[in-house]
């Protein structure tokens, strides 16, 4: 087992089962971190469904991910989850922590993202599209070949991991199954401003399979 550095202390502590990826390189040097939350509403169906919303401004535009930001100053990562879900999205939800991640990005911002990951199996309120981002439902698994007896209207499109972030498809099914997951990603730009890993690693705890 080779965690990574820059992870909270706490997930020294645990076994993990990980998959990995990149070790020619060095991990890039942490210099500060900033705390961000992602909250994903799952529809636990059949169908299951993941929501997610397309970022049209800001860090992340054009990318698929699940709500969230900043957090505050005086807000604990589950307020700030709750805050900006409903800002987001305009809904509430009983949101579960299930994962933490950090993201190194060699080209800048020159802090790390750490990133409070939160799910929850349903929402209150309305879905509404917002400045920043446009709610859309996602098949969890692509049944749409596989459930006959469900109409094409009922199944929405597959996940869009070619329109996420690339760490995503490492941990996102790690969010579906409600395995708690720890990682890191380091990431470079290439020549034309696309984000690509140089490094990664991603582990959930042995105690949980
Ligand atoms: C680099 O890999 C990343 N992968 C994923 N899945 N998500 C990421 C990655 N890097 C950042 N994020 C997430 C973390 C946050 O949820 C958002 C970025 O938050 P944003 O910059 O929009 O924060 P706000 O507080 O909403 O900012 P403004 O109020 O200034 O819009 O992306």
């Amino acid at each position: 087992m080779s965690l990574p550095p820059g992870l909270p202390s706490e997930s020294l502590h645990v076994r993990y089962a990980e998959t990995s990826s990149g070790g020619d390189h060095d991990w890039l040097p942490v210099i500060s971190t900033k705390l961000y939350t992602n909250a994903f509403i799952i529809s636990p169906g059949p169908p299951q469904k993941i929501l997610l919303g397309y970022k049209k401004r800001g860090f992340g535009a054009h990318f698929y991910n699940g709500f969230g930001g900043k957090v505050e100053a005086g807000e604990s990562p589950a307020q700030a989850a709750a805050r900006e879900l409903k800002e987001e999205c305009g809904v509430e939800a009983s949101l579960d922590h299930c994962g933490t991640l950090l993201f190194v990005n060699k080209g800048g911002p020159e802090w790390a993202f750490q990133i409070e990951i939160y799910r929850a199996d349903g929402y209150s309120g309305t879905l509404i599209e917002t400045e920043e981002m446009r709610p859309e439902w996602f098949s969890a698994a692509d049944t749409r070949f596989s459930e006959t007896s469900l109409t094409p209207e009922v199944i929405p499109p597959p996940i869009p991991y070619n329109s996420m972030w690339p760490d995503d498809i490492y941990w996102i099914p790690l969010l579906l199954t409600k395995l708690p997951f720890v990682g890191r990603a380091d990431f470079d730009t290439d020549t034309s401003g696309r984000y690509e890993m140089l490094r990664w690693w991603f582990g959930v705890p042995s105690t949980s399979l």
